[in-house]
């Protein structure tokens, strides 16, 4: 064994969770390494995840502006267009990201070293570098922040050229004509809903009755709605019997229901996997839990308590937003510095199109609590601003207590709806009534606005039970 390297903190993986520990140590202090396997940092949030899937997505867009800006004009991509064509932006976007996260690294004297990581006990890590050469680390804390990867179930045969996942679905050359997705969940429905705009023509499948389960069903209704006039088609409820390239031509999907679905490419979106394999961790004392990650306390502390675990190694929600809260924190609980609590509620944002948003309780998760719950509804039709973009539909839900009067969750569908999130997060957290939305002035015209639309429709149904009891 070469003669160890010693750090005050070894972190292992600099994607959003691994980056963020190391910042948070380093302006501590503290003397910190971070070990990542791959030539670039950012992990699959840069390089397979939220950025490249957001900026093909930004194409989409720009295509649907094109095409609403004017009537009189057709716009539409030429048959065969090259994917490297839709996302020419990306090299950009990702070399300015990496240039932006090397640079924070330097300015903090963070040590940054390539190569796989493995526990050779719990207080020494090995890592080997692609040329097999072997280095030593120990350190007071570690932190595994190694992510996670799409879970490919056998029976699919998954073969990175017609039967996809998300790693490799942008190594595609061509725009396919037709896309069955398997997983109606946040990473097949994006897609979905992109490929769709881009005039693919797309099937997504899920067992489910309706995709994403987890969002409030009036917004995914609109989602599907939106979807379907985009020429998409959800299969719900369906099995999947086989899936198979004919070897000529198409991926043949076999449904449970005897349907065959043939499509000249397929994404297979089924969840996710935790990196986990190769770190040796029975070395470290150890053990993978029976969801196949590391179990950790609140404070993301595993049963040996100088190593932390983060990020979407240690489960759902994978969120690059929740694996960054995640570092940060666990390195202050590792430091003994203060924490703070932890949000009770984080944001969900779904970059379908339109796009969706949610935050606190939601309708059905309130009619479960609140003995009947207020639900205020804000239809973008009525909101100046959307009228204005001529964003389609949308829709701002407000849940508030049966009185009317605190505060409960917003869900929102339609355009920068992953934005406006944040106005009912900051509500939510200082409490705030649902009058304070009515007693604040807003930008004129803003989609804000519908927050004064969805309270006053809260407030004017508790002005109509009065007068009905009055009555
Ligand atoms: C298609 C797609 C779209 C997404 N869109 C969004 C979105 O819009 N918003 C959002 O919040 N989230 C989104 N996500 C989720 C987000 O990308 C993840 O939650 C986030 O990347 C998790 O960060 P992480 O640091 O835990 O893991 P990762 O980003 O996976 O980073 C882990 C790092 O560890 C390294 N590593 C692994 N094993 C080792 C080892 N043994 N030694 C050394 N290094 C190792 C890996 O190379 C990698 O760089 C999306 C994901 C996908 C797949
Ligand atoms: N905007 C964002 O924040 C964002 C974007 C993309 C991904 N992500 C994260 O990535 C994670 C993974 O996303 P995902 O979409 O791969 O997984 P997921 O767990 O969200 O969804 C998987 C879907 O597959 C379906 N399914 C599972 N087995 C099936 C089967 N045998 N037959 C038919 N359907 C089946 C499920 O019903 C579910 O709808 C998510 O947890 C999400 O947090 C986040």
């Amino acid at each position: 064994m070469s003669t160890p390297t010693a750090f005050d903190i070894v972190i292992i993986g600099a994607g959003p969770a691994g980056q963020k520990a190391a910042i948070q140590g380093a302006k501590s202090g503290k003397r910190v390494a971070l070990l990542e396997r791959e030539r670039g940092i950012g992990g699959s949030c840069v390089y397979r995840g939220t950025i490249p899937s957001k900026t093909l997505r930004e194409s989409a867009l720009h295509l649907d502006r094109l095409r609403r800006a004017s009537a009189a004009f057709e716009f539409s991509l030429k048959p065969g267009a090259e994917i490297s064509s839709l996302l020419s932006r990306l090299e950009e976007v990702v070399q300015t990201h990496d240039t932006y996260m090397s640079k924070q690294l330097r300015r903090n004297g963070i040590s940054l070293f390539h190569g796989r990581a493995r526990f050779i006990n719990d207080r020494t890590i090995e890592m080997q570098t692609v040329d097999g050469a072997r280095q030593h680390f120990t350190a007071d804390h570690f932190v595994v922040a190694t992510g996670s990867r799409p879970r490919n179930p056998h029976e699919i045969p998954v073969d990175h050229e017609h039967i996809l996942d998300s790693d490799s679905l942008l190594s595609m050359i061509y725009l396919p004509r037709s896309l069955a997705i398997i997983g109606g969940g946040v990473i097949g429905c994006e897609y979905a809903s992109i490929f769709a705009l881009l005039g693919v023509e797309v099937t997504l499948i899920d067992r489910a009755k309706a995709p994403l389960q987890f969002m409030d069903q009036e917004l995914v209704a609109q989602f599907v709605a939106s979807f379907e006039q985009h020429g998409g088609h959800y299969l719900g409820g369906q099995s999947i019997q086989s899936v198979q390239w004919n070897g000529a031509t198409h991926v043949v999907t076999l449904l449970g229901d005897g349907q065959i679905i043939k499509s000249e490419k397929m994404l297979v979106a089924l969840g996710r996997q935790a990196n986990i394999e190769d770190l040796n961790l029975p070395a470290a004392g150890l053990e993978v839990d029976d969801k196949g990650s590391l179990s950790v306390n609140q404070f993301c502390q595993t049963a040996v308590p100088h190593i932390y675990a983060v990020g979407d190694m240690v489960g759902a929600p994978a969120l690059a937003s929740k694996a960054m809260e995640q570092g940060r924190r666990a390195v202050r609980h590792a430091l003994n510095l203060p924490i703070g609590d932890a949000a009770s509620t984080i944001p969900i944002g779904v970059y379908t199109i339109p796009e969706m948003a949610s935050i606190g309780l939601d309708e059905k998760m309130a009619n479960e609590r609140f003995r009947n719950p207020l639900v205020g509804r804000a239809k973008f039709e009525e909101v100046a601003r959307a009228q204005i973009s001529g964003a389609g539909h949308g829709l701002l839900k407000m849940i508030a207590d049966p009185d009317g009067e605190r505060l409960l969750g917003i869900q929102i569908v339609g355009d920068s709806a992953t934005e406006l999130v944040h106005i009912g997060q900051m509500a939510l957290q200082q409490g705030a009534l649902v009058e304070s939305f009515i007693d604040n002035v807003f930008n004129f015209p803003t989609y804000a606005e519908a927050y004064r639309v969805a309270a006053l429709d809260i407030l004017g149904q508790v002005a109509k039970r009065q007068t009905a009891a009055a009555a």
